[in-house]
């Protein structure tokens, strides 16, 4: 009788700031070289973004790089996004996250072996990365060698080849990672992919246009309102764009909105009743939008060419 396959959960850790397309192969890559082993049958995969306080630059709010990459995943049947270490107060260590998910996962084993009493192998947990991370075990004073030792010894590695790096030579020249190198599993990539999220990042910020329109809808803005009188200032907040309109009621200025969707219009506000009403003629007809408070809730309804779209905020 064949013996039965190990379930494997495969986690990354990451900024995913932002997601991409190169991290889900990543998981269909591993994905599939694990099952050519014939000792696993991944049983599913984890996106785990780091908390905004690692605080690396130009790292996105936490909440922003979770709702990208959980649309990025709707797709997936078997990779999903796990909020946990985004939301800890402090940056967490990988080590500590795998923790908390094997932790997870062998209660859910448990508890489904005492319901079926089945007696399928235990389940694992592996870290999936790419060679760069990898080679950040050598940095000193980056990992503590207790962490690289229960990484490694204890869960295991899946590794996906980057460009030129060698992560076949990054474990023979460490005897940590030699000794323990028949749970480092080594899968490589032959399609070159340069894809990185720094890369994406720089792209959006150097075109705006198609870019920016896609990210746009993918994000979820905060509105910060400074009302003196006639004068207003509404600012939109969001990680990759800030927008500020500073307007006073019922005057016609020239909106300039080329950091945001690159075009420019005449735009008139006005107060119908309780309700913020905006005109903007430029290229588009009908442009416009209407801004009311709600109990708790501030609306906004945009409009252009007879397409309507709403989006409701939360007060915070
Ligand atoms: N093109 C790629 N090939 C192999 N691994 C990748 C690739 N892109 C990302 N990874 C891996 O995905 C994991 C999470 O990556 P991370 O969020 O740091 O993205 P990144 O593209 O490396 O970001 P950045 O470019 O900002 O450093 C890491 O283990 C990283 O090595
Ligand atoms: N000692 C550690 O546990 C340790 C050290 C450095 C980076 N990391 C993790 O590696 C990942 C690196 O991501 P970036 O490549 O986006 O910086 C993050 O998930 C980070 O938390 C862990």
């Amino acid at each position: 009788m064949a013996a039965r396959r190990v379930p494997l959960v495969l986690l990354a850790c990451g900024s995913f700031n932002p997601i991409t397309n190169q991290h889900m192969r990543l998981f269909e890559l591993a994905r599939d070289h694990m099952h050519s082993t014939g000792q696993y049958q991944v049983v599913g995969g984890i996106v785990s973004p780091v908390s905004d306080s690692y605080g690396k630059q130009g790292l996105v709010l936490a909440k922003h790089r979770v709702a990208m990459a959980e649309l990025a995943l709707q797709s997936s049947n078997w990779v999903t996004v796990d909020e946990w270490e985004s939301q800890q107060p402090d940056w967490t260590e990988t080590v500590v996250t795998m923790r908390y998910h094997y932790g997870r996962i062998l209660k859910e084993y448990e508890r489904s072996v005492g319901m079926h009493n089945n007696s399928n192998p235990s389940p694992q947990l592996k870290l999936l990365c790419g060679a760069d991370f990898l080679d950040t075990f050598k940095i000193p004073g980056l990992w503590r060698d207790d962490h690289v030792e229960e990484l490694v010894g204890h869960f295991g590695l899946v590794c996906v080849s980057r460009g030129e790096l060698q992560p076949e030579r990054a474990v023979h020249e460490s005897d940590l990672l030699s000794y323990h190198r028949h749970n480092i599993f080594h899968v490589r990539e032959w399609v070159k992919n340069e894809t990185s999220a720094t890369e994406v990042r720089r792209a959006l910020r150097r075109d705006v246009n198609i870019a920016i329109r896609k990210i746009a809808t993918l994000l979820k803005p905060d509105k910060d309102i400074v009302h003196e009188g006639d004068h207003i200032i509404i600012k939109t907040l969001s990680t990759f764009k800030n927008y500020n309109m500073d307007f006073y009621v019922s005057q016609e200025f020239e909106e300039d909105l080329s950091g945001v969707d690159d075009r420019k219009c005449m735009t008139t506000i006005t107060w119908e009743g309780d309700r913020l009403v905006c005109v903007q003629k430029g290229e588009i007809e009908g442009r416009g939008w209407t801004h009311w408070v709600e109990g708790d809730e501030l609306h906004l309804e945009l409009r252009a060419a007879g397409v309507v779209s709403k989006q409701v905020f939360k007060k915070t």
